[in-house]
């Protein structure tokens, strides 16, 4: 339950990650530390700034750098790589496209979600080197039958600037010696296991094994171009909402204050960038911690780049509180809000409810719907 903090706590999570895996965590005194912090911080805030993640900085910033020259390019150009049903809500929408609470934001973003499972060369080479080495979680046609054909298609990459598609799936999952998105959130979610009171692997097998993700290249226009009539604070980049899934770590730009944070009193409270960090919030628990709500406005006249990473469970996991959390908070199982059995259920019915209400194609993809939607899921 969010309190009413006045800023977000910085984490420095590396000795967590450096124990992460060892079956003695637990006793690490260096990991003890940062999951009472995170305890605190997911608390207090439902906030983090998460500094010594080991992703380096310069893919950090390449990953910006590429989505900003795309958002740079000409409209027909952008068009090319469309949103579409056929592509399963994956692709390019435009400034406005996307809605929050009947509101269009004022942001153009790139939806990379899950996709079919594919082998490229240097995976045929991971295999003959005995390593197993997975692109994206695998979603076979048909698995989930008729319900989960919107889902089924694959990510639509642009040819420029040319180097996107690579960049973007070795930030995601392709560890070629250091760490990466889907690694560094599985790690995490370690961390905040244990802050909760369970075993490090909570979040993994049935839960997490597999992961379900949704990467998000966000771009928010500058104050003075966005509207014409400088009246900043009335254009949302992205409307008050609360992420959905396990983790969301947010890669924004340097030197533009626009990600804001609501605390238990209403105040608006700043997440300003800070360089070598990601931004992290999280769902779960019971009522242990819960998901914040945030919003982005750019007040400033320079355009904005941030890259969203949601995290989310497996999509077959079921949608209940862990039997940590719920000893934890009395031993009472707070009602299950959404009446979805499963992330796989949940997002289904969230794209059903969205085609009736937005009555439009769906023009919204997953991420949309996982991270925009208000309700309070008691999830884990
Ligand atoms: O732009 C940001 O800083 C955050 C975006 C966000 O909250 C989201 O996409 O869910
Ligand atoms: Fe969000």
């Amino acid at each position: 339950m969010a309190t009413d903090f006045k800023s977000i706590p910085i984490i420095d999570i590396a000795p967590l990650l450096a124990k992460c895996d060892d079956p003695k965590m637990a006793q690490d005194p260096g990991v003890c530390e940062v999951v009472k912090q995170l305890d605190k911080a997911c608390r207090e805030a439902g906030f983090f700034y998460a500094k010594g993640h080991g992703i380096p900085e310069t893919m950090v910033k390449e990953v910006r750098n590429v989505t900003r020259k795309f958002f740079d390019l000409p409209y027909e150009e952008k068009l090319k790589i469309k949103l579409t049903p056929a592509a399963g809500y994956r692709g390019y929408q435009r400034i406005g496209e996307n809605i929050t609470k009947g509101v269009p934001d004022m942001h153009e973003a790139i939806d990379v979600g899950v996709t079919c499972r594919y082998f490229s060369f240097l995976h045929f080479i991971y295999i003959a080197l005995h390593c197993y080495c997975k692109c994206y979680k695998e979603l076979k046609q048909g698995i989930y039958g008729d319900l989960g054909k919107p889902m089924e298609g694959c990510n639509q990459w642009p040819h420029n600037p040319p180097s996107f598609k690579e960049l973007m799936e070795e930030y995601i999952r392709h560890s070629f010696g250091f760490l990466v998105m889907t690694e560094l959130s599985r790690k995490i979610m370690r961390g905040i296991a244990l802050a909760l009171g369970g075993s490090p692997d909570e979040f993994e097998g049935e839960r997490g094994s597999d992961a379900f993700w949704v990467m998000r290249l966000i771009g928010y226009p500058g104050a003075s171009t966005a509207n014409g009539k400088c009246k900043p604070e009335t254009d949302i980049g992205c409307g008050a909402h609360t992420d959905y899934g396990l983790l969301t770590l947010v890669n924004q730009d340097e030197n533009i204050t626009a990600l804001q944070v609501r605390n238990q009193s209403g105040e608006w409270i700043s997440a300003p960038p800070i360089p070598g960090t990601f931004v992290c919030t999280l769902i779960l628990s019971n009522g242990l911690y819960d998901s914040t709500l945030h919003r982005v406005i750019n007040t400033s006249p320079t355009y904005r780049v941030c890259v969203a990473y949601f995290y989310e469970p497996n999509y077959e996991a079921a949608m209940e509180p862990l039997e940590v959390c719920i000893q934890r908070s009395g031993g009472t199982r707070k009602p299950n809000i959404s009446s979805s059995d499963s992330t796989f259920d949940f997002i289904m019915s969230e794209i059903a409810v969205m085609k009736l209400e937005m009555k439009t194609d769906c023009s919204n993809f997953v991420s949309d719907l996982i991270c925009r939607t208000e309700t309070d899921l008691a999830i884990f």
